[in-house]
C-alpha cells in the first residue's frame, strides 16, 4: 500500500456508493429528493458542515486579534507586546498550524472523495436502477440519450446543492453572526450597516429567485435535448450516410443548439443583472462602512486597530455575498434541473410485479390468450377480443400482413405491456401473478432486430445464462452455424474469436452474422417457451435450412411461437394462425388453410408464384 492509499483510503472506503440498496426515489419534489440523499450522505455531510464552520470561527478569531496586535503594538511598542501578549501569538501560531491545515484537509478530503465522486456515482447508480425498472414504453417516448444525460445532470445537480447546504452556507452563517457580533462589540452603527446590507442582498436574491429557477429550468431541458438528438445522430449515422443527410442533420442540430444557447443566455442575464445590483449595494456598504468607522475614530468609539479589524471583516463578508449570488444562481440551477430530470427517475413504473407474485414453474408450457384487448394509445385498438390457446409443445406459426399485430402479441406474451381486457395464462397461470423475471427467463425470443452490447461475442451469447461453460457455448454457436466465422474474428484491440468486441450494437458483423449470434444466444438459454419473431429473416436461403433443421431439433420438447413472412418457413408448424387488423381469422394446418383460400392462401400463392404444391 502506498503512503497516499494509507492517507485517502480511509475516507474514499467511507461509503460504497454501489452497494448503497435501491429505495425508490421520492417523487413529491426536489427538496424531498435532497433529502432523500442527504440521509443517504448525512454521516459525511455533517462532518464537513461541523468543520467548515469551525475553520471559519478560527478565520474571524484571527481578525479579530490583528485588531488586537495593530492596538497593543501601538500602544507598547513591538517588544513590549511580545513579551506581555505571546500567549495570544502562541494560539494565532497553533491555529494557523495545523489546526486550520487539518480540519481543512479533512473537509476537503470528504468533499473531494466521498461527496464529490460518490456521491454522484450513487446518485446515478440510484437512478439507472429507477429508469432499469421502466417499462418498454417509457423508453419509446424519450431519446435513450437524453435519459443518461439526465442522470449525469442529476447527479451534479445534486452534488452542487449539496455542497452548497454543508459546506458553504454554513461557515457562511457562522461568518455573518461572528462579524455582527464583533462589529456590535465596536458599536451599534457599524452593525447596522451589516445587517441593511445583508437585507438588501437578500432582498435582490430573493427577487431573482423565481427567475432564476424558471430560466434554469427551461436550460436543462435545452441541454438534454441537445444530448439526446446528437446521441440519435450518432446512433443512426449510417442511416444519415445512406441519405447524405449530414448537411440536413446538421440543420436540426443548429436548431437544438440556437434554442439551448438563448435559453442559456437569458438565464445569465437574470444573473448578470442581479450581480450588477449586488456589486452596487456593496460599494454603498463600503463607504457606510468607511464614513461610520472614520466617524467612529473620530469620536473616539473604536482605536486604529478595531477599525482595521472592521473593515477587513466587511471586506470578507462582501466576497462571500459575491459567493451568496453564485449559491444562490447554482441552487436555482441545480432545482431547475432536478425538476427537470425528476420524472425520469421518480416516474412509478406501471408494469410492476404483484405483491404475492410468484416464480412462473413451467409444466406443459402450455399458453392461452382469453379474449384479449390491447391499444398502444387510447384511442387506436391493436388487438381486439382475440382468444387462443397453444397447447404445451405445440408449434404454432403467427402469419398476418405488416402491422397485424403479431410482434405485438409477442411483447404482450413478455409482458412488456399490460392487457387493457382478457387475460394471458401460462400453465393455467395468469402472468400478471408471477414475477416478470421468471415470466420472461422461461421464453427465449430471437426477434427481427437484433441487439448485441457492444461487448465480446462470448459474453454477448452468455447473456441469457451468464455461468453458461465454453463447452456449452460453442454447442449452441455450432447448432446456430455460427462457430467458424466467430473463431475467425478479430477487433481492432486485437482480440479474437468469443472475445472480440463486436461493436456498438453489433455494427461490425453482418446481419446474417448477428443473427446467428442472436439464435446461439437463445439456443443457450434453453428456456421452454420459444418465439421465433423473423429469426431467420437476415439468412440466405443455404443458412437458413441448415439453421432450420437445428431449430427443429431444438424446438421438439418446446412451446413455440413462430412469426414469419417468408411462409416456407413455418410450413411444418403444427398450425398456423393468421391475424388481420388485430384478430385471429384463420386457423389451422398449413394445406386447410390453402383449403380455406382465405388470406393465407393469398399470401401463400404471392410467395409461390401460384405453386400451391409447393410445400
Ligand atoms: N411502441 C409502439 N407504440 C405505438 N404503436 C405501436 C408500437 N409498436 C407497434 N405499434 C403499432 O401497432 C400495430 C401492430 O404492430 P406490430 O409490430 O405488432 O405488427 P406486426 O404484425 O408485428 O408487423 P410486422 O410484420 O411489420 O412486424 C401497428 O399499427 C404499429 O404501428
Amino acid at each position: 500500500m502506498t503512503f497516499s492509499d494509507r492517507v485517502f483510503r480511509p475516507f474514499e472506503t467511507l461509503i460504497q456508493p454501489l452497494d448503497i440498496p435501491y429505495r425508490p426515489l421520492p417523487s413529491t419534489g426536489p427538496f424531498v429528493l435532497l433529502w432523500h440523499f442527504i440521509r443517504m450522505f448525512g454521516p459525511i455531510l455533517f462532518p464537513i458542515a461541523i468543520l467548515a464552520m469551525l475553520v471559519e470561527a478560527i478565520n474571524l478569531f484571527l481578525i479579530w486579534s490583528l485588531g488586537s496586535i495593530v492596538d497593543g503594538v501601538s500602544a507598547k511598542g513591538a517588544a513590549g507586546f511580545v513579551n506581555e501578549d505571546w500567549p495570544l501569538l502562541v494560539v494565532m501560531a497553533v491555529l494557523l498550524f495545523p489546526t486550520i491545515p487539518l480540519f481543512a484537509f479533512i473537509a476537503n478530503t470528504l468533499s473531494s472523495q466521498v461527496a464529490g465522486v460518490c456521491l454522484p456515482a450513487a446518485i446515478q447508480w440510484q437512478g439507472h436502477k429507477a429508469v432499469e425498472r421502466q417499462d418498454i414504453a417509457f423508453f419509446h417516448d424519450l431519446f435513450a440519450g437524453q435519459v443518461a444525460s439526465r442522470l449525469s445532470q442529476v447527479a451534479t445537480a445534486v452534488q452542487q446543492q449539496l455542497g452548497i447546504a454543508f459546506q458553504t452556507i454554513p461557515p457562511f452563517i457562522i461568518q455573518f453572526i461572528g462579524t455582527l457580533v464583533l462589529l456590535g462589540t465596536l458599536g451599534w452603527q457599524l452593525a447596522l450597516m451589516a445587517v441593511i446590507w445583508m437585507v438588501a442582498i437578500a432582498l435582490i436574491t430573493i427577487k431573482a429567485v423565481p427567475h432564476f429557477a424558471e430560466r434554469s429550468k427551461k436550460t436543462a431541458r435545452q441541454r438534454s435535448l441537445v444530448v439526446g438528438a446528437m446521441t440519435d445522430l450518432y446512433a443512426n449515422i449510417q442511416m444519415v450516410k445512406h441519405f447524405a443527410a449530414e448537411d440536413s442533420e446538421a440543420g436540426a442540430l443548429r436548431k437544438v443548439f440556437t434554442e439551448t444557447i438563448d435559453s442559456q443566455q437569458k438565464e445569465r442575464r437574470v444573473y448578470l443583472t442581479t450581480r450588477t445590483a449586488i456589486i452596487s449595494v456593496n460599494a454603498l456598504f463600503w463607504i457606510a462602512m468607511l464614513a461610520t468607522g472614520f466617524w467612529s475614530m473620530t469620536t473616539g468609539g473604536i482605536t486604529t486597530g478595531q477599525f482595521v479589524a472592521a473593515l477587513y471583516l466587511g471586506n470578507r463578508l462582501q466576497g462571500n455575498a459575491g459567493s451568496f449570488l453564485d449559491m444562490c444562481h447554482q441552487v436555482f440551477q441545480a432545482v431547475g434541473t432536478l425538476r427537470d430530470a425528476m420524472p425520469v427517475m421518480t416516474t412509478p413504473p406501471t408494469i410492476t410485479d404483484a405483491p404475492d407474485a410468484s416464480p412462473l414453474v413451467m409444466e406443459t408450457g402450455e399458453i392461452s390468450f382469453n379474449d384479449i384487448g390491447f391499444s398502444y394509445h387510447m384511442d387506436k385498438p391493436v388487438i381486439e377480443g382475440m382468444s387462443l390457446t397453444i397447447r404445451g409443445g405445440e408449434k404454432v406459426g403467427l402469419v398476418g400482413l405488416s402491422g397485424a399485430g403479431k410482434t405485438t402479441l409477442v411483447n404482450l406474451l413478455l409482458r412488456l405491456y399490460d392487457l387493457k381486457s382478457g387475460s394471458i395464462l401460462i400453465d393455467g397461470l395468469d402472468i400478471r401473478q408471477v414475477t416478470q423475471s421468471s415470466l420472461r427467463e422461461n421464453i427465449g425470443v430471437i426477434s427481427q432486430d437484433v441487439s448485441l452490447l457492444h461487448r465480446s461475442v462470448g459474453d454477448n451469447i452468455r447473456y441469457g445464462r451468464p455461468n453458461a461453460t465454453h463447452e456449452e457455448i460453442e454447442h449452441a454457436t455450432t447448432a446456430a452455424h455460427a462457430n467458424d466465422f466467430i473463431l475467425a474474428l478479430r477487433d481492432k484491440e486485437g482480440r479474437s474469436g468469443y472475445d472480440a468486441f463486436v461493436g456498438d450494437r453489433g455494427i461490425k458483423l453482418s446481419g446474417g452474422q448477428r443473427q446467428r449470434i442472436a439464435i446461439a444466444r437463445v439456443l443457450l438459454k434453453n428456456a421452454p417457451i420459444l418465439v421465433l419473431d423473423e429469426a431467420t429473416s437476415a439468412l440466405d436461403s443455404e443458412s437458413e435450412a441448415a439453421i432450420q433443421e437445428n431449430l427443429a431439433q431444438v424446438m421438439r420438447q418446446k412451446t413455440v411461437i413462430a412469426i414469419a413472412h417468408r411462409l416456407s418457413t413455418i410450413a411444418s408448424m403444427d398450425r398456423i394462425v393468421v391475424l388481420d387488423k388485430g384478430r385471429i381469422v384463420e386457423t389451422g394446418t398449413p394445406a386447410e388453410l390453402l383449403a380455406l383460400d382465405g388470406l393465407y392462401a393469398r399470401l401463400w400463392k404471392r410467395q409461390t408464384g401460384g405453386y400451391i404444391g409447393n410445400n
